[in-house]
């Protein structure tokens, strides 16, 4: 395996579209209930049942929340009330803040694995987010600069006037007791719940300058990992509306392969509104060779695909044979190279049955994903190529043989003959620093893995 990880060392990526601050509050049964005594929670209980898909006053976001940690499952829900800056600020205090967004956490961790480039696009860089970047030569953020394209060190290239984007992280843990009115409800697992800002002022695109040299940036690298369309609002006060950004997001994609064709990997991410999840589902999935998602979002996504049973029972039981058959029906319907699922106990991949790698490959690629999370899990953040060790120190989760055993029946009872599925138990950490950008780990991890398994076969 560790071979596997070296050779993924020796790849360049490019990364686009988001870099956030991730101000992050490790919530404990008082912060709760005084939420709870606050809005009252018999009003809690019934916006619970409104379940509002954005965050437009507090009540809006102490349901959602709560949702989040009697469900234990990993949810981001946007924040579109600017006002409500002030009233977060008053009641948490951050324990931490660090670099977030797909490319921001990706970013630093392949660039600290010391992989060959990171080229890491977003179309804004305040000061803050800059500075937050690792600083290292095989970190870069293209500028253009006299009409020639230029890798700069992003503490190079950040821009006074740009926005700050700020997202607020509740990271939860596993056994934590609080109530809601007489109902006592025990959080059932460890993770986190994102309230995530969606502001006019930061638009999900390549900056018209850079534009043209997308496809000489895809020369220079050798996969990319696009995220952060789940920031795409439905319309903007100038008139433009999402048919506008992802028109705009397709054609990235084509100009990145046009003088190479590199292999494209999308990085899932929660996305609230029914029409818009379609939307990217729909305009960019099948324009990517791989996509990553969680347990949450998979079951959004076959919600909008027309399975709301299917979906319903992946959210709520996590089921293996659920989550192979959601996982056919997207790799089909989408026509995928590869999906990769990742879910608090598993990890799996489904691609068809001619793909190049044989499913060994495929587990080792995943091996190294779910390593590089438990490592990132000990330590917080990866710091250099050692801290794989650390990964590798930490044991499978205590339902390994089972999802084993679920994974061999759920083949035997369904269809998989036109397929490669593997799957691997998670190494979980009990006491993780935090979770946020875990997923996201994993995805680099097997993205790029997967890609220097194709290579060594000659196939990429
Ligand atoms: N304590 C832990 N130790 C190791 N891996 C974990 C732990 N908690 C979660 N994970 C992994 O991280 C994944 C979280 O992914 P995701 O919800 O996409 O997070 P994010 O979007 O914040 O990166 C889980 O599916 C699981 O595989
Ligand atoms: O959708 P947004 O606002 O870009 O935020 C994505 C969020 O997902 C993460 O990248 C984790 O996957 C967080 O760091 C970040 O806050
Ligand atoms: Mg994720």
């Amino acid at each position: 395996m560790i071979d596997v990880f070296q050779d993924a060392q020796k790849l360049s990526l490019y990364l686009a579209y988001n870099v956030n601050v991730d101000a992050i509050v490790y919530l404990r049964k008082e912060h709760i209930e005084k939420l709870i005594r606050e809005l009252g929670s018999e009003n809690v209980r019934r916006r619970m049942e409104d379940y509002p898909r954005e965050i437009n006053e507090p009540i809006d976001f102490v349901a959602r929340l709560i949702h989040a940690l009697k469900t234990g499952k990993p949810m981001a829900v946007p924040l579109v009330n600017e006002e409500m800056h002030t009233w977060f600020d008053e009641r948490f205090k951050y324990n931490v803040e660090r670099i977030g967004g797909q490319v921001g956490i990706i970013a630093n961790l392949l660039a600290n694995l010391d992989f060959k480039k990171v080229i890491a696009y977003s179309p804004i860089l305040a000061k803050r987010q800059a500075q937050m970047f690792v600083n290292k030569p095989n970190l870069l953020y293209p500028v253009v600069e006299n009409g020639e394209l230029v890798l700069k060190k992003p503490i190079e290239a950040y821009r006074e006037n740009d926005p700050v984007k700020v997202n607020r992280i509740f990271e939860f843990r596993k056994g934590t007791r609080f109530k809601l009115g007489n109902e006592v409800i025990e959080v059932p697992h460890s993770g986190r719940f994102i309230v995530a800002s969606r502001f006019e002022s930061i638009r999900i695109e390549t900056k018209e300058d850079l534009k043209p040299f997308l496809p000489k940036i895809g020369e220079l690298v050798d996969g990319a990992i696009l995220s952060g369309y789940q920031g795409i609002k439905k319309r903007y006060s100038d008139g433009k509306d999402a048919n506008y950004y992802l028109r705009k997001a397709k054609e990235d994609i084509r100009l990145l392969k046009k003088n190479k064709d590199i292999k494209i990997h999308v990085e899932f991410a929660s996305i609230q509104d029914r029409e818009l999840r379609k939307k990217v589902i729909y305009n960019i999935f099948p324009l990517a060779d791989s996509v990553g998602m969680d347990e949450s979002e998979i079951a959004h996504i076959l919600n909008s695909l027309g399975y709301p049973k299917l979906a319903d029972r992946i959210f709520n039981y996590n089921r293996i044979e659920d989550t192979v058959l959601g996982g056919k029906i997207i790799l089909d319907e989408l026509n995928l190279e590869i999906l990769q699922i990742h879910t608090i106990y598993y990890l799996m991949y489904i691609t068809h049955k001619d793909n190049p790698l044989s499913e060994d490959e495929l587990r080792q690629s995943l091996e190294i994903a779910t390593t590089l999370a438990a490592a990132r899990a000990s330590l917080g953040d990866i710091k250099s190529p050692e801290d794989f060790k650390v990964g590798l120190r930490v044991p499978y989760n205590e339902y390994g043989e089972f999802v084993k055993l679920r994974f061999e029946e759920a083949k035997r009872k369904l269809r998989t003959r036109e397929y490669k599925i593997v799957i691997i138990p998670t190494r979980l950490v009990k006491n993780p620093v935090s979770t946020v950008g875990l997923g996201d780990t994993i995805s680099a991890g097997a993205f790029t893995s997967y890609l220097a398994l194709l290579r060594r076969k000659g196939m990429y």
